[in-house]
């Protein structure tokens, strides 16, 4: 966790936080050395006393300030260098599209949330109850040596009660969190399908699911809260208990003159801050402790994967599928396939629901890796990173983001006007070549634009970034024919373009268009007779 330490500003928060926690030796040396007033009659003194009090208080009021704007400083550096990390890697390391959303999602916003209050935060806290212990020991120690220890030896026994406790928190912290990811799933699922379920009527149809959840995760976070709250409760306990018997020795040794009554007010005041103090210790240890599964997952996720840096393809001449038999588990999908594409070609591949059109594509962008056979591009192996440079993928539903039509183009790339105006062009969206459409924000899941603008812009994103190669899996099986035959036209008009195309069905007045059209049945393909 170091790691995501900005060092200067962590040091700095170090050196407040243990000056802010010198308030606490203060406050014991104002009260006992009221008192010490009191024993000597130094009435002279109240005022200048009172004043330079006063000044003390206004001091660590300000420090107190100061250590936590330093804290919430830290907090802001680490929040921004973890978080980017932990998105980066686990988008580096997602191998399909929407790969376990809704867990990254839920560890992000609760459990990165949990690690900031009860791990970060606490460590701060320990350092301030760390120097008011010290602080406040050592004008205890300097008042009496053998009475603050005699407190002392009382105190060391319940120090040990935490570890009774920390095993069952951290079962309870994992379990909270494992709640947590099945709550989000459920309101997503639902935020998702409101308006589904209200056209079915039947917008409380999953509600018992709803209730499941959502009493699995406040269960969760109530046995979590219990079971802190009993340790912390036995731990307190177990400090009033023994702090009470050692204050019962000072009284004795005050009545009978071995003790000044300011010494015995500075040990007695100083001990419950003491003890206070060894509480704060141990519970903020104990919810740290709580942390450590979260702070275990944080860590697998400090590898950021290399991402391949975008260069300049080789042209792709060919695509081949070698004599490739696959499997899922124990269900054929393809036996001895083979399929050679050649640069320009526009292939259409066809068949029915469920038969491997989509598991091709996968094949052909190493997603996925044949028991038997291979795939080749200018007849040389390829790996996943290459295929990424030669590929450009339309999908059945189209990725795009809640930025505007030039980011969801350029995916956050600089991009010269002419290069945007001729990827739009080539996608049959010139339209939307202007300063103010380019502008124009696309919203959540891209609903304030038609089916066949965002399959266009997935086309203008492809051609953006110079894709060589189109592999289209039901690409335009949503939409209209009128608008599925424009596209069409205009992909397969592109002599620069070679296409590879899945679909169910493909209208009869757009077949023409391809330069060969196979079916895949039983696990190979063969090409189609004209229809
Ligand atoms: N990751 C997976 N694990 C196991 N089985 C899978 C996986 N992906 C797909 N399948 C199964 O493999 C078969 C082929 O799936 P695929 O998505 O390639 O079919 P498809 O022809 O594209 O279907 P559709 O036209 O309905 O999209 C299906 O029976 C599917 O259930």
């Amino acid at each position: 966790m170091k790691k995501y330490l900005n060092r200067p500003l962590f040091t700095l928060a170090v050196l407040a936080s243990l000056l802010a926690g010198l308030e606490m030796p203060f406050n014991t040396f104002t009260y006992s050395f009221f008192f010490y007033l009191i024993e000597k009659r130094l009435a002279s003194w109240i005022v200048p006393a009172i004043v330079l009090i006063l000044m003390g208080y206004a001091l660590f009021a300000g420090l107190k300030y100061w250590q936590t704007r330093i804290v919430n400083r830290n907090i802001f550096q680490i929040n921004l260098a973890l978080k980017t990390q932990v998105v980066q890697h686990r988008m580096a390391i997602s191998s399909s599209i929407g790969d376990h959303e809704t867990d990254n999602v839920s560890f992000f916003m609760n459990d990165l949330k949990l690690l900031e209050d009860n791990y970060w935060r606490q460590i701060f806290s320990l350092l301030g109850a760390g120097t008011m212990v010290i602080g406040t020991l050592g004008y205890a120690l300097y008042s009496n040596v053998l009475v603050t220890l005699v407190f002392l030896a009382f105190m060391v026994v319940p120090t040990f009660a935490p570890k009774l406790f920390s095993r069952s928190i951290q079962v309870r912290t994992q379990q909270w969190s494992q709640q947590n990811q099945t709550l989000s799933a459920t309101v997503h699922d639902l935020f998702h399908g409101a308006l589904l379920l209200k056209r079915y009527t039947v917008l409380h149809g999953f509600d018992s699911r709803l209730k499941s959840s959502l009493s699995g995760m406040e269960g969760a976070n109530a046995r979590l809260k219990n079971q802190l709250a009993l340790s912390n409760a036995v731990i307190g306990f177990l400090f009033m208990v023994f702090s009470d018997i050692p204050i019962g020795l000072g009284i004795y040794l005050t009545i009978t003159g071995r003790l000044q009554l300011s010494q015995f007010v500075a040990i007695q005041y100083s001990s419950s801050w003491i003890l206070n103090g060894f509480n704060q210790i141990v519970a903020g240890w104990n919810t740290i402790t709580s942390t450590k599964a979260i702070r275990q997952q944080v860590a697998q996720d400090t590898t950021t994967p290399a991402l391949p840096q975008a260069s300049t393809a080789a042209a792709v001449r060919t695509v081949e599928l070698q004599h490739v038999t696959f499997a899922y588990q124990d269900h054929p999908i393809f036996q001895d396939l083979s399929l050679q594409v050649h640069q320009g070609d526009k292939v259409l591949i066809r068949g029915r629901s469920g038969i491997g059109k989509s598991t091709l594509i996968r094949l052909l962008l190493q997603e996925e890796t044949p028991t038997a056979g291979c795939a080749l591009v200018n007849g040389q192996a390829y790996t996943q990173a290459d295929a990424d440079q030669w590929f450009g993928v339309v999908g059945q539903t189209p990725v795009v983001f809640q930025d505007t039509v030039q980011q969801n183009i350029t995916l956050g790339q600089p991009a010269s006007v002419q290069s945007l105006q001729s990827a739009l062009a080539m996608a049959g969206l010139p339209e939307l070549a202007t300063t103010a459409s380019l502008n124009a924000s696309i919203s959540e899941e891209g609903t304030n634009f038609s089916g066949g603008q965002l399959k266009r812009l997935e086309i203008a994103r492809a051609l953006f970034f110079n894709r060589k190669v189109l592999l289209i899996d039901e690409g335009t099986a949503s939409l209209d024919p009128a608008t599925a035959l424009a596209i069409h036209r205009q992909i397969l008009a592109n002599p620069q373009l070679t296409v590879i195309e899945v679909d169910h069905h493909i209208p009869a007045d757009i077949l023409p268009l391809y330069t060969a059209v196979y079916d895949l049945q039983a696990g190979q393909l063969t090409p189609a007779t004209a229809n």
